[in-house]
């Protein structure tokens, strides 16, 4: 059973999806606040006309002024009308990335406007109506759905989570290649223009749940989240690539070697795996969604540096995130600067 999503008011769940939703269109040297009024002036040759209905304070208005000069409708209208539609819609989202990630992820459900006041854009109020709204907008979603950064991830839902630092916004997101459920924690308000401090943190069970003092994570997600909640705004990305990538058995197996003499990096190789199995090419799209395009980032490893310069973000800064030497883990953080690039201060790994 195909689940349905039912949109009607700009300021309900889903109402992004509503021609009244503002959403500013940039066309040739003109802004239209929203696809509604780019709408009801294209039904009109009258210049005078066209300027009044951009220049609505509302769409409602918008939509009453066309009302108003119905009388003065150009001829075609009806043939052309649909095509009208079909390309502010699609220009709409084209322009406003945030509402295409939302859009995106509707995932497959079929998109309804419910309204009763129309049968022919919405579904008449009693869904005997032709939705045409709704078949462009499920048209728009096929085709951003395999465009960059929308493909690479879903964004579901967000609450608070209140931590010893501060609360954060929790954003879940779902990876659309594996199906992993990642994680961006944002604290404070983020300001265009403004790189935020970020952190892509890599999922360790035994670091950052189970106090495991053999590795630095925990110590790293602790200090990163304090940094994030000191610098006032900030996003913590948890990503679901536990063991490098190889999942927690398998760092399981990877321990036992190494707790035999291998180190971090043999440990992986004698299990048939690379050193490091991680991509973070699913990034771009939890980044985009945060409308996030430069960023202060805290890491020590020179392989995140390179994969988000790759997904084409503009790291400003990179952050040293030097956490929890300590006896257990001391020959760790020796083989991750000797063979993984690790940058380390010589005081920090004696
Ligand atoms: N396979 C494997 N994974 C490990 C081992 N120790 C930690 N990890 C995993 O490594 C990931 C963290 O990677 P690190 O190299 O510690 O740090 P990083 O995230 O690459 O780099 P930073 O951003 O500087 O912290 C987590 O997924 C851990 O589960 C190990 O011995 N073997
Ligand atoms: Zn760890």
């Amino acid at each position: 059973m195909i689940e349905e999503i039912q949109f009607y008011e700009p300021n309900e769940d889903y109402g992004f999806l509503s021609n009244f939703s503002h959403s500013p269109i940039h066309l040739s040297d003109v802004t239209w606040p929203t696809s509604e009024h780019y709408y009801q002036a294209q039904k009109f040759t009258n210049s005078e006309i066209v300027q009044e209905i951009l220049n609505a304070p509302t769409p409602d208005d918008a939509f009453q002024l066309s009302r108003k000069y119905a009388h003065l409708v150009k001829s075609d209208w009806m043939d052309v009308r649909h095509s009208v539609m079909r390309y502010i819609v699609f220009e709409k989202f084209r322009q406003n990335p945030h509402f295409t990630h939302l859009l995106v992820s509707t995932g497959e459900k079929l998109l309804t406007e419910h309204s009763h006041k129309d049968s022919y854009w919405g579904d008449g109020g009693d869904g005997r109506g032709q939705n045409e709204l709704g078949k462009i907008l499920m048209e728009v979603r096929d085709y951003f759905a395999e465009q960059e950064p929308f493909k690479h991830v879903h964004f579901v839902d967000s609450a608070k989570l209140p931590t010893q630092w501060g609360t954060f916004q929790m954003y879940g997101f779902v990876e659309r290649a594996t199906g992993k459920e990642h994680l961006a924690l944002v604290y404070g308000e983020l300001k265009q223009g403004e790189p935020p401090l970020i952190r892509l943190h890599s999922e360790c069970l035994t670091g950052d749940a189970l106090f495991s003092a053999r590795c630095d994570c925990g110590f790293q997600l602790s200090r990163a989240m304090e940094n994030i909640v000191n610098a006032g705004s900030g996003v913590l990305f948890y990503l679901r690539q536990e063991g490098r990538g190889i999942g927690l058995i398998n760092k399981i197996r990877a321990y036992h070697l190494q707790d035999d003499g291998a180190d971090t990096v043999e440990a992986n190789e004698a299990l048939g795996f690379a050193a490091d199995m991680r991509n973070y090419e699913f990034c771009k799209g939890m980044l985009s969604f945060l409308n996030i395009e430069s960023v202060k980032l805290m890491t020590n490893n020179p392989r995140k540096v390179k994969a988000l310069k790759t997904a084409g973000i503009n790291i400003v800064e990179r952050v040293a995130l030097q956490e929890g030497n300590n006896p257990h883990n001391s020959g760790y953080l020796k083989t991750k600067a000797s063979k993984l690039g690790h940058m380390f201060d010589s005081s920090f790994i004696k």
